[in-house]
């Protein structure tokens, strides 16, 4: 009994160091990218048992380590009382709450996530017709348009939280905050990665357009 209770928690510690090990290679690799400057973005993980790891609130995401990494309940409170978990953690719990097979969540602050968002008056961006689209879920063909919500950003997560629950169902690529970031998800750390690539991709493509538009060139 006692061997059966040693194995699974050193099991679960197994689980818990890889998972901290993703959130560390994400967080690198976001940076590579340029995505997460000074202390923006944040990175979680859901283990197979539920429990979820996010990234400590105020650190450079590009240079994490294991203390950098601290778990959180559903509700988003820290479980060691005094922990400083992301600020924006309740955006990653509503992800979890509401898609039971997302395993990772990534928010990044890329320039031309920033610029597009904050140069349109939509409340969304379009990508249609690139091949990369085929990278979200459910999409086959690049002859397509994806709708990517923007919402106003705003220093109080819950209310955002709130806005962005609306929509929720509808997203196909993720969604972004104007003048701010991408929040994008997947099952797995992998998928979540590649879905962020492709959205970052298609983001900085579509700001290259607008550089080459004749109006941006005073034209
Ligand atoms: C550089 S300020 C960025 C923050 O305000 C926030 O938007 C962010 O992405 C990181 O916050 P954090 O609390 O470290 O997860
Ligand atoms: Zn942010």
């Amino acid at each position: 009994m006692t061997e059966q209770l040693i194995s699974v928690s050193s099991a679960q510690d197994g689980a818990w160091k890889t998972a901290v090990t993703q959130i560390i290679r994400a967080g690198e690799r976001m940076d590579q990218r340029g995505w997460v400057p000074a202390t923006a973005g944040n990175i979680s993980v859901r283990l197979a048992d539920g429990r979820i790891a996010v990234t400590r609130s105020g650190g450079h995401k590009g240079f994490l380590t294991p203390e950098g990494v601290i778990e959180i309940d559903l509700t988003g409170n820290p479980l060691l009382p005094g922990d400083r978990p992301s600020a924006e953690t309740l955006l990653h719990c509503q992800i979890y709450a509401h898609f039971p097979h997302t395993g990772a969540v990534l928010h990044g602050h890329s320039i031309a996530a920033t610029v597009l968002s904050m140069r349109t008056k939509e409340r969304a961006l379009y990508l249609a017709d690139y091949e990369v689209l085929k990278v979200f879920e459910g999409q086959s063909t690049h002859a397509t348009r994806v709708a990517v919500p923007i919402f106003s950003n705003d220093q109080d997560i819950a209310r955002l939280a709130r806005s962005v629950s609306l929509f929720l169902d509808e997203m196909k690529a993720g969604y972004i905050i104007q003048g701010h970031g991408v929040y994008v998800w997947g099952p797995d750390m992998d998928t979540a990665l590649a879905r962020l690539e492709g959205l970052e991709f298609l983001l900085a493509c579509e700001l290259e357009r607008l550089k080459l538009s004749p109006s941006f060139q005073g034209m």
